[in-house]
């Protein structure tokens, strides 16, 4: 947890209001909001089926909202022509569900990918070499630098993909499921290097996660998604002593 008091105080570095989704009959999100302070981990819970994908995606642009707004560090991203918002969108890192490293590069190209990808972030002059070294050693696998993805285990997959997420030194961190499919320890490892990150970088992180541990470990706020809504937000020790049966239900693990 981020040991600095009164997060509401702080910038709001991406502000989502009223965001509603529906597939014909399927009303998913139905008036969705949440804003993620400068330096906080912010975790979304909501059960499976609850929106939570929905919601990223319109975060990201992969999906029109059908109504709402979405501000990133001031800009409303529905207005942003597709120049300025790949620019807004170097500074957002994804960690995908299950990492999605390119099997067929080695970790080096793989971390090298998406620097190619944003080159105005960081110029033509770049040191692609010197910044996927640092970028493995944050996430303490400087060896595996020439290995496949193939020859990884699942938390170094894991690492790895944080580290090709870090390398584009985003301000904001959106991880989905960053400890699914891992085994309870290599699960804490993740959690752990992901308070690390937040420490040394100050990033902001919206963490979508079931992990009731990992939720309670990382957490600063916590919303939880509930009937497409923003049903209840509070820190964890807030939302763990509700007596609502809904809330009640996301901590029984
Ligand atoms: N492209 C789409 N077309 C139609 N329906 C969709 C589409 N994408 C998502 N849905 C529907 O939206 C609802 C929410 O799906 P979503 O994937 O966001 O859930 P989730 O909370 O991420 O679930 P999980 O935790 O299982 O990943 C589901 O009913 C799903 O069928």
């Amino acid at each position: 947890m981020t040991d600095k008091a009164n997060i509401a105080n702080r910038n709001i570095v991406l502000e989502i209001k009223d965001l509603h989704k529906s597939f014909g009959d399927n009303h998913v999100l139905n008036g969705f909001s949440m804003q993620l302070h400068q330096g906080e981990n912010l975790v979304i819970m909501g059960k499976s089926g609850s929106g939570k994908s929905v919601m990223i995606k319109c975060l990201v642009g992969l999906m029109e909202a059908d109504s709402g707004a979405i501000t990133v560090m001031g800009n409303d991203i529905t207005k942003l022509n597709q120049e300025s918002l790949d620019i807004l969108r170097a500074d957002i890192g994804f960690l995908f569900q299950g990492s999605a490293l390119y099997d067929s590069m080695t970790v080096r190209e793989n971390l090298e990918f998406p620097l190619r990808r944003h080159t105005k972030k960081f110029g033509d002059n770049v040191d692609t070499e010197k910044l996927v070294i640092e970028a493995l050693e944050n996430v303490g696998l400087i060896s595996a630098i020439d290995l496949m993805p193939a020859e990884l285990s699942g938390g170094m997959k894991r690492r790895i993909a944080i580290a090709r997420t870090l390398i584009l030194q985003p301000k904001i961190i959106l991880y989905d499921e960053p400890t699914s499919g891992l085994d309870p320890i290599t699960a804490k490892e993740i959690i752990i290097l992901m308070q690390e990150i937040q420490k040394k970088y100050n990033t902001s992180s919206l963490i979508i996660t079931h992990d009731v541990d990992c939720a309670r470990v990382i957490s600063d706020r916590m919303i939880l998604l509930i009937h497409g809504i923003d049903y209840a937000v509070g820190t964890f020790k807030e939302l763990s002593v509700s007596k609502d049966p809904k809330i009640k239900a996301f901590f029984k693990q």
